[in-house]
């Protein structure tokens, strides 16, 4: 017989593992509306994203990636402000019921929420093209979310990790489809010998919020973003909002890949390939050796990659502009 909205509902997203007990939660999800109560003193802090089959993911990816994946991107922003992560709603739209995409589809959400205890609160069901968007919500101390507004010249400009990784996992991932073979799901990746290509696919079907680096930043950094859309992008946004420029030294971009990609290709993946995940932020010079000294302890690499201006656009050596302008919905990938 063919599932009704609300037995799908209830078979599929009310798991102990989506619903992680938090006395926070005074009434989760089955009501019209739910009822949380933020911690006594924070801030909410709340973000949503839209992830939509054939443009955020690929519809033939595993089931358990796309959850994880929409879950893990919007999660993501929480990271970037600094902000602890508590609760989320799911807005999924959905061509048909298919038990078995479902059944993954709530398991790689809830492997997702289980590490981070983050509890899904409520949502929206309909039937439609597929996609989904989250709204994440958590919370921090009032006046210690970073922004985007808030760059100095002189302040030095980090990055979290290599940028590119996931624009080549895209890449693999349309390869191995093209040959008619499955993408692999996150336990076949961890079963897998450790390679460039694991990695690659790893970086582009489960995405990890980087909430391991608020305890290293906070108190520390002045602005953060997350690298959405790619670096040159998501940095742009972050100095325009500041009212300042950039000068980046290219040589100490972490590019994936490195020595063994085409130079321009991983280049231009690491400008702007995008869905790195990775967070971009500023630091004051008198903040930069207490930041390396507690990034050392945490086992945390993080990559100095250039100086904040007062001159705005971004430069590099030699006075190069650095124009590639990342992924934009409407104007494409340039
Ligand atoms: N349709 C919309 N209505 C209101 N605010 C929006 C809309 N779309 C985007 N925004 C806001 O514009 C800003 C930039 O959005 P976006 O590029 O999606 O940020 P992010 O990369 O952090 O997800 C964010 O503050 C976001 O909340
Ligand atoms: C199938 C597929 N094609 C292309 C991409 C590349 N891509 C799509 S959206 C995007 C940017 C991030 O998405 P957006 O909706 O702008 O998220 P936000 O910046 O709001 O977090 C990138 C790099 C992808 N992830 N999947
Ligand atoms: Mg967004």
């Amino acid at each position: 017989m063919l599932l009704g909205e609300f037995e799908l509902i209830h078979r599929y997203f009310s798991s102990p593992k989506l619903q992680p007990s938090r006395r926070d939660v005074y009434l989760g999800m089955g009501d019209d509306c739910a009822l949380i109560s933020v911690p006594e003193g924070k801030q909410l802090v709340v973000s949503v994203d839209t992830s939509t089959a054939g443009v955020h993911f690929l519809p033939e990816s595993p089931a358990h990636s796309i959850g994880w994946r929409a879950l893990a991107v919007s999660l993501s922003d929480l990271a970037a402000m600094g902000a602890q992560p508590a609760w989320f709603t799911l807005a999924l739209s959905l061509p048909e019921v298919d038990e078995e995409w479902l059944s993954g589809f709530s398991q790689g959400m809830a492997d997702l929420a289980q590490e981070y205890g983050v509890a899904l609160v409520g949502g929206d069901t309909t039937q439609g093209a597929l996609s989904m968007s989250v709204q994440v919500h958590g919370y921090v101390t009032p006046g210690a979310a970073w922004k985007r507004k808030g760059a100095q010249p002189g302040d030095l400009i980090y990055v979290s990790g290599e940028l590119g990784k996931s624009a080549c996992g895209l890449r693999k991932a349309k390869a191995l489809l093209e040959a008619q073979q499955a993408l692999p799901d996150l336990a076949m990746l961890n079963t897998a010998e450790a390679s460039a290509e694991t990695d690659m696919l790893r970086a582009y079907l489960y995405p990890k919020p980087r909430f391991d680096l608020i305890p290293i930043l906070s108190s520390r950094a002045a602005t953060a973003i997350d690298i959405s859309d790619g670096l040159l992008a998501d940095l742009g946004h972050m100095l325009s909002a500041s009212g300042v420029g950039a000068n980046l030294d290219p040589t100490r971009i972490p590019c994936f890949n490195k020595e063994h990609g085409d130079t321009s290709q991983v280049f231009q993946d690491a400008l702007a390939g995008g869905d790195d995940y990775e967070l971009c932020f500023t630091v004051s010079p008198q903040r930069r050796l207490e930041l390396e000294v507690s990034a050392e302890q945490s086992g945390v690499r993080l990559y100095p990659i250039g100086v904040v201006t007062s001159q705005q656009g971004i430069r590099g050596l030699h006075e190069q502009s650095l124009t590639a302008s990342g992924f934009d919905h409407f104007k494409g990938n340039t």
